[in-house]
């Protein structure tokens, strides 16, 4: 059934909003496809639509609690999900308003009986959906605020902690916090402050049975918060090489690091925040397969157990109440996953906040009605069609966990919100390249999931330098989630990755999204990534040469004119300024073990912003005899070579952000003109320098004939 509808909903939903959804995106009419093909980089779109889908999994809905199958043993530990004992559930009272899930029997739910006023859901609407935070107001039943740090596992809300009740709520008599208890109140409000506004942390998954049947090697290497990517690259007489990519984040967490630790390093820091009115992010990026789900279907469990915690201990009859969501973003849309994936709008009100209007969102006291929550949750975004994976990857899904209280601590008005934490398992991040499908649908899915990653990061990065515009506007997702974009907010975004060779490239692409986003922010200094003047370069380079020659053949022809043309036109004085570049090292059986191109750029720019190289010394080629003399050339050759193809992905990284330039700021046609002017410009500059390194190389083949020509003539 649930198939059958999300079928239905999205062909419709496409049809309805399908102008206001792309027709503002240059990936479509205006697309990223013409104009790739305008400049004449059209192979780029096809890098990423081909990955494979990993198969159908028997997931734990979130059901762990206790780390899932991620700790434990390597290799086969990810093929073992196995569901947990959930621990502490009995250490919450059951609202009687909030009948559990699992109290009801299967079949009832079945039967789509779970009619919202089960659950007191509040429907959301612009009047009741308030997403403006509660203003400040005293909490009077504060007590020793140690445990909204370090929340007190396993123990019944019955300890005796010593707490401070609430007037209204209970008959005990009002106590005042004595000075120390205000001390330890504001010594937290102080670690609260303390927790970064964003958090990028970057978790490895370990390789799969797929990628060791294809002997795929594990090409991520990690330190501490550090990790390196070893890029096999070839060189240009086919010789393998390795490339180093060097990152570090703020936390990298290996193959080894079980679910439990995640939220640990994750989510559990930011959970007290959101008592005092902070609205708080945690998403999942990373490509298809690479353990996004894994790594963010149990942290909201966790989470709400933590809340529920401390809801029922520190900030006892306080009279906070907690509320769950789960939605998804599919094509633009959105999908109450909580409501039979009933389609939603979203509106502005008057003080421009957001509501999504129709959002079931479910008032919960205890972790089982969470866990089941969210198992039904996840059980209508993964069964929506044939391949859950393949429906999953292509959308969003947002599970907001909400803390409110009532302005007076009465249960007669509404309660307005006091924080919320959102968790998003993102589309998968290669989706977005998805743009020359022939499919139109899911072109316009990977436009609109395109969009808005980019969106987020922008949204992040203005968020944490604190722009006082944020760009939320730029996509569906990021219009939802604008309420947790302003005011006081925490970000946590976990990269996924993959560890094997053949995801290499949306490895990098994954690594090198995070390092935007972290080393952009403010207060980090300088970009920590090790590499990172010599890492977006490195990242195209997986795009053939040949593809961005102009097609010739005639080049061998007018060799020696082009050679004298070039020179002149560069004006080049190789004894000078000649571009050095960090020689291989070579491994014993001829193979180079690293190479490190060199970060000095400035070395080899000219003022007109052209690169110089050495030319290779015309007394070799003219008196050459000897192997040591034709190697040197053949060094001399091969710097050349770097050189240009350095200049090749300088150009690409160019291309793509000017193509996030476009996105991000939905430039109207005519200025959209303007772009692929200049851009057509810039590669044809380019091309000037590869039509110029072709000729080089063509010139080297001929010179080399006659050396072996002459080598052969003379009896060497
Ligand atoms: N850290 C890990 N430890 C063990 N197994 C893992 C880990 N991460 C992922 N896996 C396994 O890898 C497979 C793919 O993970 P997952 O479905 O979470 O990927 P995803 O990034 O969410 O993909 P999609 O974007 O398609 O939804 C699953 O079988 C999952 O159990």
């Amino acid at each position: 059934m649930n198939g059958m509808g999300r079928q239905g909903q999205r062909s419709g939903a496409t049809a309805v909003h399908h102008q206001r959804q792309y027709s503002d995106n240059f990936l479509d009419s205006s697309s990223n496809g013409r104009w790739l093909q305008s400049a004449g980089l059209q192979h780029l779109q096809n890098s990423s639509s081909s990955s494979s889908i990993p198969p159908l999994q028997d997931y734990n809905f979130y059901g762990g609690g206790g780390g899932g199958g991620g700790g434990g043993g390597q290799g086969m530990r990810m093929y073992r999900n196995a569901p947990r004992g959930f621990n502490g559930v009995n250490e919450f009272y059951v609202e009687p308003t909030t009948p559990p899930i699992s109290s009801r029997s299967s079949s009832q739910r079945k039967n789509g009986e779970d009619s919202p006023n089960e659950f007191s859901p509040g429907l959301l609407d612009l009047h009741s959906f308030d997403t403006e935070l509660l203003p400040e107001m005293p909490v009077p039943g504060l007590y020793d605020g140690s445990s909204l740090f370090h929340p007190v596992r396993g123990r019944s809300f019955d300890d005796s902690e010593p707490f401070l009740s609430n007037k209204q709520q209970t008959s005990r008599a009002p106590v005042l916090p004595d000075n120390n208890l205000l001390k330890s109140f504001a010594a937290d409000k102080e670690k609260a402050s303390s927790v970064a506004k964003i958090k990028v942390v970057v978790r490895k998954r370990p390789m799969n049975k797929k990628e060791l049947a294809k002997n795929e090697e594990d090409i991520i290497e990690t330190l501490s918060n550090s990790l390196t990517v070893h890029e096999t690259k070839l060189k240009v007489d086919l010789t393998e090489y390795v490339e180093k990519h060097e990152f570090v984040f703020d936390a990298v967490l290996n193959e080894e690091v079980s679910n439990d630790e995640v939220y640990r390093e994750t989510v559990e820091p930011i959970v007290p925040i959101i008592f005092q009115r902070t609205k708080a992010t945690c998403f999942a990026y990373g490509q298809t397969g690479s353990g996004k789900t894994y790594t963010m279907k149990p942290l909201p469990l966790k989470a709400s157990r933590d809340i529920l915690r401390l809801m029922h201990h520190t900030y006892r009859n306080q009279g906070f109440q907690l509320f769950v969501s789960f939605f998804e973003i599919y094509g633009g849309k959105l999908f109450d996953l909580l409501s039979d994936r009933k389609k939603l709008c979203m509106r502005e009100d008057g003080k421009q906040q957001v509501c999504i209007v129709g959002l079931q969102e479910y008032k919960v006291s205890d972790v089982e009605t969470i866990k089941d929550l969210i198992e039904k949750g996840n059980a209508t975004r993964s069964t929506g069609t044939t391949g859950a994976n393949e429906e999953s990857s292509r959308s969003h899904a947002i599970l907001q966990l909400a803390i409110k209280r009532s302005v007076d601590g009465s249960e007669s008005k509404p309660p307005r919100l006091v924080g919320k934490l959102s968790f998003i398992d993102l589309a998968g991040s290669e989706r977005g390249a998805d743009t020359t499908d022939n499919d139109k649908q899911t072109r316009m899915e990977g436009a609109e999931i395109n969009k808005s990653l980019l969106a987020l990061k922008e949204c992040i990065r203005a968020l944490d330098n604190d722009k006082s515009h944020i760009p939320f506007r730029g996509s569906k997702l990021t219009e939802v989630l604008r309420d947790s974009f302003v005011g006081n907010s925490r970000t946590v975004m976990i990269s996924c990755i993959s560890p094997s060779s053949g995801s290499c490239e949306h490895t990098l692409n994954t690594l090198r999204y995070a390092d935007r986003v972290k080393s952009l922010s403010k207060g980090n200094g300088p970009k920590k990534d090790i590499l990172s003047s010599t890492l977006n370069m490195k990242e195209s380079t997986n795009m053939p040469l040949s593809s961005v020659l102009p097609a010739t053949s005639t080049f061998e022809d007018d060799i020696t004119d082009a050679w004298a043309e070039q020179d002149e036109r560069d004006d080049f004085d190789a004894s000078e300024d000649s571009y050095e570049q960090e020689k291989p090292v070579w491994k014993e059986n001829g193979k180079v073990e690293s190479y490190n191109i060199s970060t000095s750029e400035d070395k080899m720019r000219k003022p007109n912003g052209m690169t110089k190289w050495k030319e290779p010394s015309r007394s070799i080629l003219k008196n050459s005899r000897s192997d040591d003399d034709l190697n040197a050339l053949l060094q001399e050759e091969e710097d050349l070579v770097n050189a240009h193809r350095k200049q090749v992905e300088e150009t690409m990284n160019i291309v793509r952000e000017e193509m996030n330039l476009l996105v991000e700021a939905d430039q109207p046609g005519n200025q959209l003109d303007d772009y692929i002017t200049r851009l057509n410009a810039i590669l044809s500059q380019k091309a000037a320098g590869i039509l110029q390194l072709q000729n080089r190389l063509l010139h080297f083949q001929k010179r080399l004939k006659e050396h072996n020509v002459l080598v052969s003539s003379s009896g060497y």
